[in-house]
């Protein structure tokens, strides 16, 4: 059963339940370029209380660096160890699970967030948001590719420049089963600016219907990214919560992580979904959106 949050009395047992908040972004703090209501004042009570953030962004077209600037554009002050983004964590998988080869490098399908990960554990890679990869896909492009022996990884996100072409080179790597297939993650949609737009999962099915192959996914719900997060952050499970708006990514990401999780109404799922039968995770506690924990406690 979940609690829904609807009065002062509550968020302040909520409030004193835990000293640690994972928030997911998309969908919770902002949609799109949309800031949602009260999200600065939700977080400012949060430090004011002492509490430790970090923001959990299956989103890996942004570096965790990038990030800083997109919160600070809200207003929003975050430090780069603040934030872990599928990204990231496909990139430490890479150096420290795989431990990566140098003489290898990553094919990417994705954006720079991908890219600037990499870099920064010194994984080289090609692909992503190089311009020669935007070709047309025409008889003699598509007789031109070639399996590149020096790739020994593609990693897939979402890729706002997804071409035919990319997607073939792709292909051909990971139709080596010694090419490792990883996705950043596997979110069907994502929440902008009030609708749904497609997200990394329909790029990945891509390359999952045309190879047959299953990728590492790195993002929530990945018990990888989990053991990721709690190793960089000493997370006490009981003590953290897990803050989303979607059941199969952020919430079951809580849940199986041992969290408390809490889910928003401003993003993918709705309350329909928890309180239909047989719901894929209960969220310990929901509301209608992260801001009214701000404007509950305004209330005398
Ligand atoms: O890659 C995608 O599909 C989206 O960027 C992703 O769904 C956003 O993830 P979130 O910030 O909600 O974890």
């Amino acid at each position: 059963m979940s609690t829904k949050i609807t009065n002062k009395e509550q968020v302040e047992a909520f409030l004193e339940s835990y000293d640690t908040f994972l928030f997911d972004c998309d969908g919770v703090l902002w949609s799109g370029t949309h800031l949602l209501p009260h999200v600065v004042e939700t977080i400012e009570l949060l430090r004011s209380r002492g509490k430790r953030l970090i923001f959990v962004t299956n989103n890996s077209t942004k570096s965790r660096k990038a990030y800083t600037g997109k919160f600070a554009k809200f207003g929003i002050t975050v430090s780069e160890n603040e934030i872990f983004g599928s990204a990231y964590s496909s990139a430490v998988y890479l150096s420290k699970v795989l431990n990566f080869p140098k003489d290898k490098k990553v094919l990417v399908v994705g954006e720079k967030g991908i890219e600037e990960e990499l870099e920064s554990v010194g994984i080289n890679y090609i692909g992503g948001t190089d311009p020669a990869y935007n070709v047309e896909a025409t008889d003699a492009s598509l007789a031109s590719l070639a399996r590149d022996e020096s790739i020994g990884a593609v990693l897939c996100g979402l890729d706002l420049h997804l071409n035919y072409y990319k997607i073939s080179k792709a292909l051909l790597q990971i139709q080596d089963p010694n090419c490792h297939f990883l996705a950043t993650n596997i979110d069907s949609t994502f929440p902008s600016a009030g609708r749904l737009l497609p997200g990394a999962g329909t790029i990945v099915g891509t390359l999952i219907t045309s190879s047959g192959r299953t990728p590492v996914a790195l993002g929530k719900p990945s018990d990888e990214m989990m053991n990721c997060v709690k190793e960089a952050y000493h997370l006490d499970p009981s003590k953290t919560c897990m803050v989303g708006d979607r059941l199969n990514t952020d919430m079951k990401f809580g849940e199986k992580g041992g969290l408390g999780t809490f889910m928003v109404l401003t993003g993918v799922d709705k309350e329909e979904t928890i309180l239909g039968t047989n719901p894929l995770v209960t969220p310990k506690f929901y509301a209608d959106r992260l801001g009214l924990l701000y404007e509950l406690l305004q209330n005398n």
